[in-house]
């Protein structure tokens, strides 16, 4: 099992975990001052190129009320392997009590990849949020964007004139 539950020092909240198999590690910080709390999967999985699973991590959390979960891929596995999490980052609620599952993409085109009971897959990252009271407005104050979307900044081709863009599929 290729994972190093560091205490975190200066953690700043408690959430509670109850694991599903008690010998799977509860979500663990690789090393000081990471954000990510890595996640395993509690099943093999082989995923063929291109394609799509969704695996159970092994644990439920109570997070206090005013904080989520984020699940956000791994990197090294991303750079690798082309795996990633196609929800990125799936939120996990403050209410949640059911099993953290990670939805995973092998975005590799021809290598299928393999992963053990145990493996660390994503990374769940723990953080306060805002809950917003949505007040209706005639008009919005202005701003330096203004309506410019994403692109307007340069490097995207504004050719599609508003139109929805079809990306290749990965198939
Ligand atoms: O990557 C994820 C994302 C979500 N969840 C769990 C926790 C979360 O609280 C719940 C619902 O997630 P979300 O709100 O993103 O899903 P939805 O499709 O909007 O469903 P719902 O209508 O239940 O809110 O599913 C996971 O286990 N992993």
């Amino acid at each position: 099992m290729d994972h190093a539950a560091a205490t975190p020092t200066g953690a700043t909240v408690d959430v509670l975990v109850v694991q599903v198999e008690p010998d799977l590690p509860v979500p663990g910080y690789a090393h000081p001052g990471d954000a990510g709390a890595d996640l395993c999967t509690r099943v093999d999985v082989d995923l063929a190129p291109g394609g799509r699973v969704t695996v159970p991590t092994g644990v439920r959390i109570a997070l206090p009320d005013g904080y989520a979960a984020f699940v956000h891929p791994r990197s090294g596995l991303a750079r690798r392997h082309g795996l990633t999490v196609v929800n990125a980052p799936g939120t996990v609620d403050a209410g949640y009590r059911g099993e953290i599952e990670v939805t995973l993409l092998n975005t590799d085109r021809d290598e299928a990849l393999v992963l053990r009971r145990g493996d660390r897959i994503a990374q769940l990252v723990v953080q306060k949020v805002e809950r917003a009271r949505f007040v209706r407005a005639e008009r919005l104050p202005g701003s330096h964007r203004g309506e410019g979307g994403f692109g307007s900044s340069g490097g995207w081709d504004p050719g599609a004139g508003g139109r929805a863009i079809v990306h290749e599929n990965i198939r």
